[in-house]
């Protein structure tokens, strides 16, 4: 499978080149970096840190590059995601998508694509947080509408999307668990909320230096409290996932697929 993959100096597009660099299945054929940066036109493998070249680009331009590809890895910016997206359907290639941050618009745009290519969309590609969402629709289903239920989501200081893209997922799970629509249950931040209002999901976000990514779900009863909670100690769980997800649309007819799919969790 030949790959493209985006932003491969970020914290994610480094790792996942990194991952994808060892994989025998793959071959990167490109990387794409914004327009300006000093390390356009230099070799993929240096950018990315691989500790070799890999004899392939970094460029600032994905059109002129795109059909050498099958699969493109977009974690870049939802920004950068939304001109990822469009070059992929122009040039039918299969897109796996992990950026964060979209409105329910630019979601749809990504549910669309799948009538004319392979489209993944993950906005958390960890094998255990995908497994932590069917033990979160499982509680919820069981015992949900007795308990208040509250998300804490916790990264580094520099992410730019909050609440994070994986608890709007988690919320999404929970809320379709007790049969209603998270944009009519989710509440964000409770200060200055008093009492609580029952049925709700509550969210809340902190930042703070480097911490990699933790979600906790607290499922607060009577004398009682269950807390379910994900911790990564770094980005590689996500990098590992996300080249799962481009080895998975090998040869795949266009649709929209999702990790559950790749993971059996459906
Ligand atoms: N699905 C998942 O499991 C995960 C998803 N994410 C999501 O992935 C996204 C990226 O996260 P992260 O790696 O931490 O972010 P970073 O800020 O570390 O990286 C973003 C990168 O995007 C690059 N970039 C910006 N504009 C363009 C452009 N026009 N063309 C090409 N590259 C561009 C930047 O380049 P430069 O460095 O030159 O400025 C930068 O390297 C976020 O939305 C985050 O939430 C993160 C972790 C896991
Ligand atoms: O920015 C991150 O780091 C992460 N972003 C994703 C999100 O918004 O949920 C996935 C994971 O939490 C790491």
């Amino acid at each position: 499978m030949k790959v493209i993959v985006t932003a491969p100096r970020g914290k994610m597009g480094k790792l996942i080149t990194q991952v994808a660099a060892s994989r025998d299945d793959m071959e990167l054929v490109a990387g794409i970096g914004p327009k300006g940066r000093d390390y356009i036109g230099t070799d993929l493998g240096t950018v990315a840190m691989v500790g070799k070249e890999l004899h392939v680009p970094v460029v600032d331009d994905l059109e002129s590059v795109i059909d050498k590809c099958d699969v493109i890895i977009d974690f870049s910016t939802k920004e950068m995601a939304m001109e990822v997206l469009d070059l992929a359907i122009r040039h039918k290639k299969g897109l796996v998508c992990g950026s964060t941050g979209f409105s329910d618009e630019e979601m749809k745009r990504f549910e669309d694509a799948a009538s004319s290519i392979p489209m993944l969309y993950a906005a958390n590609t960890s094998k255990l947080v995908n497994v932590m969402n069917k033990v979160l629709e499982f509680i919820t289903k069981t015992v949900g509408e007795e308990l208040d239920i509250e998300i804490l989501e916790m990264h580094d200081q520099w992410k730019k999307d909050a609440p994070s893209g994986t608890s709007k997922e988690m919320g999404e799970t929970m809320a379709h668990a007790l049969g209603k629509e998270l944009s009519d249950i989710a509440v964000y931040g409770r200060e200055g909320v008093s009492p609580r209002e029952p049925g709700t999901i509550g969210y809340h976000s902190l930042r703070a230096g480097n911490i990699p990514s933790s979600h906790t779900v607290f499922f607060g009863g009577m004398g009682e409290r269950l807390e379910i909670t994900h911790h990564c100690y770094n980005w590689e769980c996500f990098a590992r996932g996300a080249c799962d997800c481009a080895a998975y649309l090998a040869n795949k007819d266009p649709g929209y697929y999702t990790i559950k799919d790749v993971l059996h969790l459906s």
